[in-house]
């Protein structure tokens, strides 16, 4: 082989380990990582025991792990979909096989159990629980409406709940945070679907915007939501003092920033176009830290709550300006407008 033939062939090679590198770092979506191992956090803060860091990295890190499995198995179900939706993305533009995403996945959560059993039968049965949910949203609820969307917002409310039973059997202080996370992303979920109309309808899926229209489901989110702050204002019971001032100070930031992504929907919900949509699960992903971290600072204070937040805002903003938009609508134009005529009422 001659000087030049080898140095073409190895800059293919490394061309196309970087081209893999990218591939999974897209399946992780690393805009949307950092919030459940923040909920895991915020359960281990609201219960009464020991924070002792390796417990906090178990509330953090386990979730985490499972939030990487259910988007490699979530991906790899949702493979044909894509084929016909979103034909760029990792597994049906063949940069990322289907069989790499199915044992990555399965490796994940073979990770999840492990460390669930270490840390106790609390923990293992949440486990046993999230995966079972990981799997049926992935495999059928998520094509199902209402009921993919609850799944959805109940693995929310487990990895709350993964992180509290790490550092002590369960007490009723969780309860309002529980019924906020199943509600909060449950809304945000939904929200996610009315970006997905066309793609969604096109694989057969039937969302709640698909089945009901957009309008239906934009006014479901908005209750959705309302009811999720409801719940964690009833939380605030919870703390005292400062840190309680420092909860509703944020909550109520949580619940300006949460209007901001909501009333665009509202305004626009006939003719929704997908740029809104989108923006408006944009602004969620980034609502969504603040509000777990509100959670954190209550029992913690605020200052290790704001030095989780801020680095996991910055991150968050800058890989959705870098990734999301492409990974979820490809190369057609994300303010393109639905074709004339076209309501989702
Ligand atoms: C051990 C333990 C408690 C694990 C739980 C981990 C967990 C919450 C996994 C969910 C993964 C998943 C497929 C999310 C889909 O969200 P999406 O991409 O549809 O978007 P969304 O975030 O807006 O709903």
């Amino acid at each position: 082989m001659t000087d030049s033939a080898r140095s073409d062939c190895s800059a293919r090679s490394a061309s196309s380990a970087a081209a893999t590198v990218m591939a999974h770092v897209q399946t992780w979506r690393p805009y949307t990582l950092w919030y459940v191992g923040f909920l895991g956090l915020a359960g281990a803060a609201l219960s009464d025991g020991s924070h002792s860091g390796w417990r906090l990295l178990a509330a953090w890190s386990t979730p985490t792990l499972g939030w990487l499995g259910g988007h490699y198995l979530s991906d790899y179900f949702d493979r044909h979909l894509d084929g016909i939706a979103k034909p760029h993305r990792p597994i049906p533009s063949g940069r990322l096989p289907a069989s790499m995403a199915l044992s990555c996945g399965v490796l994940l959560m073979l990770a999840v159990a492990v460390l669930a059993v270490l840390t106790g039968w609390r923990t293992s049965l949440v486990a046993v629980l999230s995966v079972a949910a990981v799997l049926s949203y992935g495999l059928r609820l998520k094509a199902l409406g209402i009921a993919g969307n609850l799944v959805r917002g109940a693995l929310g409310a487990l990895a709350l709940l993964y992180g509290a039973v790490i550092v002590a059997p369960l007490g009723w202080t969780l309860v309002p945070f529980l019924v906020a996370f199943l509600l909060h992303d449950t809304a945000s979920n939904l929200v996610g679907t009315l970006r997905d109309i066309d793609g969604d309808r096109a694989g057969g899926y039937r969302t709640l915007p698909v089945s009901h229209g957009s309008v239906v489901g934009v006014w479901t989110a908005a209750g959705l939501y309302a009811g999720a702050i409801a719940a964690a204002a009833i939380g605030a019971t919870v703390g005292h003092g400062t840190t309680r001032l420092w909860y509703l100070l944020c909550l109520a930031g949580v619940a300006g920033v949460g209007l901001m992504a909501l009333v665009p929907l509202v305004t626009q919900r006939r003719l929704l176009p997908v740029r809104i949509a989108l923006h408006a699960h944009e602004v969620l992903v980034l609502e969504r830290l603040a509000l777990a971290a509100a959670v954190i600072g209550l029992r913690l204070g605020a200052v290790p709550a704001l030095a989780l937040l801020i680095p996991a805002l910055l991150l968050t903003w800058w890989t959705q300006r870098r990734l999301r938009t492409w990974y979820e609508l490809g190369t057609a134009s994300a303010t393109a407008p639905r074709p004339k005529g076209t309501t989702y009422a």
